[in-house]
């Protein structure tokens, strides 16, 4: 497995780009299906494990995609499977997007369930909901979930008990090509949901209200393909928001969008961070010490639960002590446990986290628990005393593009270490050792 190793102690300085969202081109690929006619030419597609393993999916279902130069090209008038097998939808929960599209187009769709994953249990009952509201069949059995509908879908007023992402986007995209209005009260705000009901009325549908509680979607008989960019990825950029403040250093976030992260700019200023809102980036200081502060995720525009475990980070660094409240997710505090092998004191209380900031934390070998996780503990690699090796890098590579090599650019020690460079160094070692000649060293007393 590869690994990252960090060596803390460098205030990190210059200018980071921040590649275009995971959250947003997911659903935006999903959406792709709708278009029966024409190519989706998508602009700023992060070469992300992720987009990869939903690039698979639509190919298994008889698309064709091309990817160069982070553009993603996708004609799906050759759609000719609406079943999404497990092994791709085990990889990726975000797969299950495809279920509304494939439903809202075919008039059948067939999923494998996606499952828990480590955050939390996440059932799918809000996008069901939705489908069966709309005058879907939905039956579950053998691992997979199946939906159909004689003819067209029909528009229908929802309303989700909670303002999920995930269901938002699947009715909103099932809703694009039913026949006549549908309402989603309590829909998710999030800015991903934006990008994706401005590539759905791109390619012809007929959305609005999107990043309000309540989005209006007039069904349209056809979609087509459209050219679209995707907007630039919040949590990275909170992500590289933190790296500067957590080191004391002085780093322009290039393409972060400030009104995406109005919650996590409030929080590092109530910190003593300095964070300076541009037209093309925000720029983040830090000279001073990092005060304690108060962190409750919510949904959007609150604070984001996949800024959680970065912000635990930073609050480390702080002077006192700081409760960190979890409500979007029941289980995702795993990175606790990894943060208290580098001698952090934090205490779980139910959904909160009391965590004590103000002592030095010291490198050791952990391992990426999630995705975000994985950013967190690198994050305190960055001031930990000595070394910090992070292992099961799969997590970051879901949604951080050339993670490493940006961090490096800013004066990070870090590097990323090959599963097979790590074998060949370990080989050599080995061979070193015994072409050695055996050396004992008896004790004086011996002899
Ligand atoms: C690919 C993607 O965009 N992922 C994001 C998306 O995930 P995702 O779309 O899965 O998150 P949701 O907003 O759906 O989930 C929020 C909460 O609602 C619950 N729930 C959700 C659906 C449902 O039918 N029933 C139900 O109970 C979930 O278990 C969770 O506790 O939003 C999350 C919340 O901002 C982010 O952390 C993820 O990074
Ligand atoms: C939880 C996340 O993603 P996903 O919903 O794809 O698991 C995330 O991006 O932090």
């Amino acid at each position: 497995m590869d690994k990252i190793i960090v060596r803390g102690g460098k205030a990190l300085a210059g200018n980071v780009k921040v590649s275009g969202a995971k959250n947003a081109v997911l659903p935006i690929i999903a959406a792709s299906i709708l278009a029966e006619e024409g190519t989706n030419v998508i602009h700023d597609v992060p070469a992300l494990e992720d987009v990869r393993i939903i690039c698979d999916l639509l190919k298994s279902l008889g698309i064709t995609l091309t990817y160069d130069n982070e553009v993603l090209t996708i004609q799906a008038a050759s759609l000719t499977s609406v079943e999404a097998s497990y092994e791709l939808v085990r990889k990726m929960r975000a797969s299950f997007l495809v279920m509304g599209p494939l439903l809202a187009r075919e008039g059948r769709a067939r999923v494998a369930l996606p499952g828990g994953c480590a955050i939390g249990t996440r059932p799918i009952d809000q996008h069901l909901k939705g489908f069966e509201a709309m005058g879907a069949e939905i039956k579950i059995g053998q691992g997979f979930i199946e939906a159909s509908v004689e003819g067209r879908l029909q528009g229908a007023k929802i309303y989700l008990d909670i303002a999920s992402v995930g269901a938002t986007e699947n009715i909103m995209m099932a809703a694009a090509l039913a026949e006549g209005t549908t309402v989603i009260e309590n829909a998710a705000e999030e800015p991903e949901i934006v990008d994706l009901a401005n590539f759905l009325n791109g390619m012809g549908a007929k959305i609005r209200g999107a990043g309000t509680g309540s989005i209006r979607i007039e069904g349209v008989e056809k979609l087509r393909g459209c050219t679209h960019c995707v907007i630039p990825d919040r949590i990275e950029a909170g992500t590289f928001m933190v790296a500067a403040a957590i080191t004391g250093g002085d780093v322009f976030i290039e393409n972060a969008i400030c009104d995406h992260l109005k919650s996590v700019t409030a929080k590092l200023r109530e910190m003593g961070v300095e964070v300076d809102e541009q037209e093309n980036g925000i720029r983040v200081r830090r000279k001073g010490t990092l005060r304690a502060v108060d962190v409750k995720t919510l949904p959007y525009p609150g604070f984001p639960t996949d800024m959680q475990s970065q912000m635990m980070a930073l609050l480390l660094a702080s002077e006192g002590t700081s409760i960190v409240t979890e409500t979007v997710f029941e289980n995702r505090f795993m990175h606790v446990e990894e943060f208290c092998r580098m001698n952090a004191n934090i205490k779980i209380e139910g959904r909160s986290a009391i965590v004590e900031g103000g002592a030095k934390l010291t490198g050791c070998k952990v391992a990426a628990t999630d995705l975000r996780a994985g950013a967190a503990l690198v994050l305190a690699g960055l001031v930990a005393e000595g070394v910090t090796e992070v292992g099961s890098l799969h997590h970051i590579d879901r949604g951080y593009v050339r993670f490493t090599e940006k961090l490096r650019g800013l004066g990070a020690q870090i590097e990323r270490v090959s599963a097979a460079a790590q074998a060949e160094a370990e080989a050599g070692a080995e061979e070193a050792k015994q072409a050695e000649p055996l050396k004992v060293q008896f004790s004086p007393n011996f002899a």
